[in-house]
């Protein structure tokens, strides 16, 4: 699809709050990788999506600035909790300060350190989780975090377009660990009978699973 129909999609996409807008730019001015962030379309996605759950609780393994871990927290149900991981602790009080300034101090749990380490220790049931951390390990976190969905909970996995790389007429170098993870994990997903899986091919992919 060409960025303008991307822009079109963002254009009649509801705006971004004013804090995730502020974080949005504050990420692109102050980070090196501002493109790990969900952005606008993405973000909103997101939030409906938590919307439509009404979540209790809510993992996401690689928090980044925190712009996705806000998105999911907009649609927690009463009492409901989010927690995310970040190996990066320079990353921690921006995180921090934005989620005072959303409030959800107190809701909103951020761990430090690798996300194969801090899951096991995390003994919630997820109604949703959102796997966006280093892509290589994709399917050891989905293996990690499935026994501890609910039934009928969602697992959401960013970047699952890896580029375009993910495609048969994309030439892959053998070199190329990354793809050729994600390619094996997409290909897993599609035959893994625990659960139902609709890829979403916006922004850089995004597969939604719901565990059966
Ligand atoms: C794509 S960014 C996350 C973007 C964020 N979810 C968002 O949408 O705004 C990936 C993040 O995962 C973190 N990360 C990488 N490896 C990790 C690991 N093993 N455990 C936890 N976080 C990790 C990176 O430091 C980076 O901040």
């Amino acid at each position: 699809m060409s960025e303008e129909f991307f822009h079109y999609a963002d254009l009649h996409t509801s705006p971004e709050p004013p804090l995730l807008a502020r974080l949005n730019r504050e990420t692109h001015v102050q980070t090196l990788m501002p493109r790990m962030l969900s952005g606008h379309a993405q973000g909103r996605l997101l939030s409906m999506l938590s919307h439509m759950v009404r979540p209790r609780r809510v993992l996401e393994l690689g928090t980044f600035t925190g712009y996705a871990a806000l998105c999911l927290a907009e649609g927690l149900a009463d009492g409901g909790e989010l927690h995310t991981i970040e190996f990066n602790p320079e990353l921690e009080s921006r995180i921090r300060r934005y989620v005072a300034g959303a409030g959800l101090t107190g809701r909103l749990h951020l761990h430090i350190g690798r996300a194969a380490d801090i899951v096991p220790t995390l003994t919630e049931t997820w109604d949703l989780v959102f796997i966006d951390a280093d892509k290589i390990n994709n399917d050891t976190y989905y293996e990690l975090v499935l026994p501890q969905v609910r039934a009928g909970g969602f697992v959401l996995i960013d970047n699952v377009l890896w580029g375009g790389k993910v495609v048969d007429s994309y030439p892959v170098k053998p070199s190329d660990k990354d793809t050729h993870a994600v390619r094996a994990f997409n290909d897993k997903v599609q035959a893994d009978l625990r659960v139902e899986n609709v890829f979403l091919p916006l922004r850089d992919g995004l597969l939604l699973v719901r565990k059966l």
